[in-house]
């Protein structure tokens, strides 16, 4: 097996985790997740979006978020921004980092940003133009890579052809997002190689959701094609408001395990973070949908 030594993760609990959960989370609730995710040993912690809080009511409060976290050196703490509204927000809670997101299907990023993708670069132009006067890092995603609720299959062209443009325009990295969690690994690997024939796959993260139960495949399938960079949510939390039906993230326990028993390097804590997937959890009163964070709370119990 050809896996790379050495794997990154971006914890993208504290934003695409909560983002879908009804019950409202405090301040101090996310900031008490995010220092123990930092804590944990993770490199990127994924804090929030400056989105419109009509439309997710979830991220009204990453301004204080931001405000009240503790930023470990070395440690990005990106947020999303779609346009140059949420721009503003981010320049003056001093992020270092933002992500700006779109999709390679036009229902999708209509359903999601109330534009066409085209209409996407567009509001990224002067949000890029701003990252660059304030000295702020830029990620970008692209979601749908695999299939769009509403449009149904997407070619990997049209995911090559997205994720060029984002990452011609300055993204240092493009996550590709399977928003549905409906690819195979099969499906990924050649979506993957499509999007590495025009992107460096050392530029390239994959980004999965666990609705069909194939995320943890699908890793390992796309760490034989080069791929080391992997979004994944704490205790498995996650969804999206625009994806009905799609579950959570995979689980960041569930890759850490993984990556245990494969020898991988990747710096984090498994019991830290299954011990801050417990406390978000008992917040939101519900479980973890990662299997081993249920394994570990019951060995825990
Ligand atoms: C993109 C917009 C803002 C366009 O929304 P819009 O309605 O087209 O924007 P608008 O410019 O016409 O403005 C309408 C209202 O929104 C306000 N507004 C406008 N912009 C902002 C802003 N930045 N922050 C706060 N407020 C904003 C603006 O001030 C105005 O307020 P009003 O006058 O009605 O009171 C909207 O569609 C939106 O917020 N969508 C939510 C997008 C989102 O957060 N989706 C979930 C994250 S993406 C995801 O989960 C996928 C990913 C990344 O994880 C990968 C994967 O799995 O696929």
């Amino acid at each position: 097996m050809n896996y790379p030594k050495k794997v990154r993760l971006v914890e993208v609990g504290p934003r695409d985790g909560l983002q879908n959960e009804a019950k409202p989370v405090s301040v101090e609730a996310k900031v008490a997740l995010i220092d123990a995710l930092t804590a944990a040993g993770h490199s990127a912690v994924e804090a929030g979006s400056f989105v419109s809080p009509k439309w997710v009511p979830q991220m009204a409060n990453t301004d204080r978020v931001m405000a009240e976290i503790k930023r470990k050196p070395g440690v990005g703490y990106p947020v999303l921004v779609p346009n140059k509204q949420g721009m503003n927000g981010a320049v003056e809670a001093h992020c270092e980092e933002i992500a700006i997101f779109t999709a390679a299907s036009e229902a999708f990023c209509r359903k999601n940003t109330n534009c066409s993708i085209d209409e996407s670069f567009e509001r990224f132009a002067p949000v890029l133009e701003a990252a660059q006067k304030h000295g702020m890092k830029v990620r970008g995603y692209v979601s749908t890579v695999i299939a769009c609720p509403y449009d149904g299959k997407v070619a990997p062209a049209k995911v090559a052809e997205v994720s060029e443009r984002l990452f011609r325009m300055g993204c240092y990295e493009v996550s590709l997002g399977d928003t549905t969690g409906v690819g195979t690994p099969a499906e990924c690997v050649t979506m993957i190689d499509a999007v590495a024939a025009r992107v460096p796959r050392e530029k390239l993260a994959a980004h999965f959701h666990d609705t069909y139960g194939q995320s943890l495949a699908n890793i390992m399938a796309v760490m034989e094609r080069g791929i080391a960079v992997f979004d994944t949510s704490v205790a498995g939390l996650g969804g999206c408001p625009y994806a009905k039906g799609a579950s959570g993230n995979v689980g960041t326990e569930d890759v850490l395990y993984l990556l245990n028993g494969l020898g991988i390097d990747h710096g984090v804590d498994i019991d830290a973070v299954a011990r801050a997937g417990r406390a978000i959890c008992a917040e939101l009163g519900r479980e973890p949908a990662s299997k081993v964070a249920q394994a570990l709370k019951a060995k825990a119990a």
